[in-house]
């Protein structure tokens, strides 16, 4: 495509030939009917510099000053800027001709039959009124013309004198009564949606000047191509016209599963109605205005718990897009739906999609038709379906004639067919198209290793502490969100946390991208966060950081202080000794000088490892404060996991009380006890008297009211069950001692045991085993007979299950009278009335 640019001098010359995807530059198109080729200036008109004396300049002039009124470099004249002695070049021109129609940011309709000067009549000046000549004008009766009015989204119509006399939509029902057609395809609706023969109807009253050009004139009309064969005449021409729409029609029903339009409709009602009132919120949202109005802000995920009104508010955003977009924009959408198999995949979703794009711009059929004409309706159905799809459906998103396009799909939860190809899918295409210059990228790569790596999401104070790069930024949140808004195909920042938009897009860049993220490994990630997180408590933590004073100031009163001194350490309090375990996992054994006597860690837990607990507590965190694993610095890593276990109440509950009780009530050996001495409480004068060592108990577990009759650890060890005379059965976590779970049984058990997965406990009274997760009881999970009441249960690791009991004499006989049990892999211990102990193999038991 050339185009003709104004010069300052009001010179008028082409630009080069702008071929392929070249992105055009806005420009202005001319739409007119021609004079006598005497008149017309040409393409060699222009390149020879000549021409300015045909009456036809001034349709160029006229074009070139009303381009510039409306801030428009560029203008285009089909008289002019295709040089029709190139055959190629007119081929192409007449088959891109729709699109360059539309593509215009201005359509100028010169009618060079109207005018609005004024006449004088009977001695004085009168204004002519141009109306009646307008419905006249030879502009309504040529074919060209026809393409020229439906495709641009602005048309504008001046008289021969220059003066505005309406556009399409103020001149609406004129020209719909002059032309009949239909008002709403002059207002925009996709010319697709009107029948086939009404579109041939419209251009029947027309004329053209070479007899095949009424047929080639359709061709944008109804989104085909066929190459220009002047001379085959005018049967010819439409023959070969109807057979591309045939084609096309085909290939849009082929395509056609569920009609999304329809779908929508149908939603809509069955669910009452949709309510403006109840969807308008959305409008206001900044996350959503972002994604709405913001080139690099792609993904935007809707998410709630059932029946929160998410699929009424996507249809009220599909309706608020529909009146407020440009009208080039596309809107296309998609509900999914479990329980139907034509909207319940991958392949629909994308069918469904591509059908509604095509709909509103058929040219992008041409991405089908590509694959379609070979393989017909079986490339939507076979086995190589997806792949075929999310080919064709990568090419229209590339496709340059593609204006903004905004995609909606309900319900991927009900997508149950493909859905982790379907949102791969998503989460590449939207980066595919981000686009982010190259030291943007580094950083944003930084910062999404970042986010990929850390075990909840960050507040951007967090996310400034952690990272290297961005540390310096911890003062400047503003422009920190702008830097992570880079990543908006990636994360997104709500009440300033940065979340990723979706699971799918972490699990994208932790598998699909992990080359391009974590080029030297994810151990080099862990480490930054690690080390920093070290750096950042050095600084930050201290004694009585919220300024509780009192030593029985209870945890569950703390109200962070604002500033909240923690804002910026708290991730990293939680979490530096899980990244520590993650960094030494994968480290060479030479890197971990760290972790060597005298090393960053034995200095901050030498220094700051009371202060790290007291912060732990402010943060309600103890329980999470990390896995711990060099002579000294073992023996300071064992004591303080020991006094964190022996305090781990009392500091819990009453953060200071780690300078406390704590202090006061480690045995005199506690290395901890012996760095923090300056912190324990002067005023106690008298010490009570704790031993030497620590006590042989770790930990006592509170909580049951009756005595405790079986306890059972779970495979991993990670659980403790404890029953109870109390009639109850609770669930401990094992290395942090909170109760996990209480479970209301009615009668005390005498003896319980996990299964190998941890989902059951079984208990000694045959009817009842316990779901761990829900609490659920009453429904044995071992299919054998169990007799209502044995003495004991055990579990072999094999998943042998043996249970013995007073009245059972297959393997023991009754005077042992059995009251405990145990299984190792193949033995069984059982514990007998009479104080012995016996060892059995398990077949000998069954037997
Ligand atoms: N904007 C709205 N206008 C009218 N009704 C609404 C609107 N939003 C929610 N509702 C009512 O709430 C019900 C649940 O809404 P909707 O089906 O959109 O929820 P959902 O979050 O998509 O549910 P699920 O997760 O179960 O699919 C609807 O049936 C409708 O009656």
């Amino acid at each position: 495509m050339r185009l003709l640019r104004r010069s300052n001098t009001g010179e008028f010359s082409l630009t080069r030939n702008f071929i392929g995807d070249e992105p055009i530059p806005p420009y202005a198109i001319l739409s007119h009917t021609w004079g006598p080729d005497t008149v017309e200036v040409t393409f060699n008109d222009l390149t020879n510099g000549c021409g300015k004396d045909k009456s036809g300049y001034e349709k160029i002039r006229f074009c070139g000053r009303q381009a510039e009124q409306d801030g428009l470099q560029y203008f285009w004249i089909d008289t002019c800027c295709i040089n029709k002695a190139n055959k190629a070049e007119l081929s192409q021109a007449i088959n891109a001709m729709f699109r360059w129609y539309r593509n215009a940011t201005q359509c100028y309709v010169y009618l060079s039959d109207v005018s609005t000067a004024k006449r004088k009549s009977d001695n004085e000046f009168i204004e002519c009124t141009w109306e009646q000549t307008f419905r006249e004008s030879r502009w309504f009766t040529r074919g060209w013309t026809l393409q020229e009015l439906l495709a641009p989204s602005s048309v504008v119509f001046f008289s021969r004198d220059g003066k505005r006399l309406g556009d399409k939509s103020s001149l609406c029902q004129q020209i719909h009564e002059i032309t009949v057609i239909p008002k709403s395809a002059l207002q925009g609706v996709p010319l697709s949606a009107f029948p086939v023969n009404e579109r041939f109807s419209w251009m029947q009253p027309r004329e053209t000047k070479l007899e095949e050009d009424k047929a080639y004139s359709l061709l944008g009309i109804f989104g085909v191509y066929v190459p220009p064969v002047y001379g085959e005449g005018l049967a010819s021409s439409f023959k070969r016209l109807r057979e591309e729409i045939g084609k096309l029609e085909q290939c849009m029903q082929d395509l056609h599963l569920t009609n999304p339009w329809d779908d929508k409709k149908r939603i809509e009602d069955s669910k009452g109605g949709l309510l403006k009132d109840s969807y308008r919120w959305i409008l206001e949202n900044p996350d959503f205005q972002r994604w709405r109005d913001d080139q690099q802000s792609r993904l935007l995920w809707i998410k709630g718990d059932p029946g929160k009104g998410k699929t009424m508010l996507l249809c009220g955003i599909a309706n608020e897009l529909m009146s407020s977009m440009a009208k080039t924009s596309l809107l296309s959408y998609f509900f999914c739906q479990a329980t139907d198999s034509r909207i319940n995949s991958a392949t629909t979703v994308l069918r469904g999609l591509l059908y509604m794009l095509v709909h509103q711009q058929p040219s992008l059929i041409s991405h089908i038709r590509k694959k379609h004409d070979h393989a017909g309706k079986a490339l939507f159905e076979d086995v190589n379906a997806w792949v075929a799809l999310s080919e064709i459906f990568t090419d229209v998103l590339q496709d340059p004639s593609l204006k903004d396009t905004y995609l909606i799909v309900d319900a991927l939860g009900e997508c149950v067919i493909r859905l982790p190809k379907l949102l791969d899918f998503v989460v590449q295409t939207s980066c595919m198209s981000s686009r982010v210059n190259s030291d943007d990228a580094d950083l944003c790569k930084g910062i999404l290793a970042l986010m990929g790596i850390v075990y909840r999401p960050l507040t951007l104070n967090e996310l400034a502490c952690l990272s290297e790069e961005l540390k310096d930024m911890a003062d400047d949140l503003d422009s920190l969100q702008q830097i992570v808004g880079l990543c908006g195909s990636f994360l997104t920042v709500q009440n300033g946390t940065v979340y990723f938009v979706h699971q799918s897009a972490k699990d994208f860049l932790c598998t699909g991208a992990v080359s391009e993220i974590f080029p030297s490994g994810t151990e080099n990630v862990h480490f930054t966060v690690f080390s920093r997180s070290l750096e950042v408590m050095s600084k930050t933590l201290r004694r009585d950081m919220y300024s509780l004073r009192a030593l029985g100031y209870p945890a569950e009163q703390v109200e962070p202080p604002d500033p909240d001194p923690l804002a910026a350490s708290r991730y990293s309090c939680i979490y530096w000794v899980d990244h520590l375990c993650d960094w030494c996992l994968n480290s060479s054994a030479t890197s971990l000088v760290n972790l060597q006597d005298g090393g960053t860690v034995y200095e901050f837990l030498r220094k700051k490892y009371l202060y790290w607990l007291e912060a732990l507590s402010l943060c309600k965190s103890m329980s999470k404060g990390g896995r711990e694993d060099a002579s000294k610095l073992i023996e300071l890593v064992l004591d303080a996991r020991r006094f964190v276990m022996a305090h781990k109440w009392a500091i819990e509950n009453c953060p200071l009380q780690a300078y406390a009780s704590a202090l006061v009530f480690s045995p005199a050996c506690s290395v901890v006890r012996d760095h923090f001495k300056e912190e324990e409480p002067q005023w106690i004068t008298v010490k009570p008297s704790i031993g030497d060592q620590w006590s042989a108990c770790l930990r006592t577990l509170e909580g049951h009211s009756g005595g405790v009759r079986s306890v059972a650890f779970s495979h991993d060890s990670a659980r403790l069950a404890s029953a109870s005379s109390d009639k109850t059965v609770k669930i401990w976590d094992a290395s942090s001692g909170a109760c996990l779970r209480t479970f209301s049984i009615g009668k005390p058990l005498n003896d319980i045991a996990f299964d190998h997965t941890g989902v059951y406990l079984h208990t000694n009274i045959g009817t009842i085993d316990i779901s761990v997760q829900s609490g659920l009881t009453s429904f044995p999970t071992i299919p054998e007979p169990r007799s209502p009441q044995y003495q004991g249960i055990a579990l072999s690791a094999d998943g042998v299950w043996i249970t013995h009991n007073s009245e059972h004499q297959v393997w023991l006989p009754s005077e042992y009278r059995p009251s405990c049990s145990v299984v190792s892999r193949n033995t069984i211990g059982i514990g007998v009335g009479s104080g012995k102990v016996w060892i059995c193999k398990v077949e000998l038991c069954l037997l």
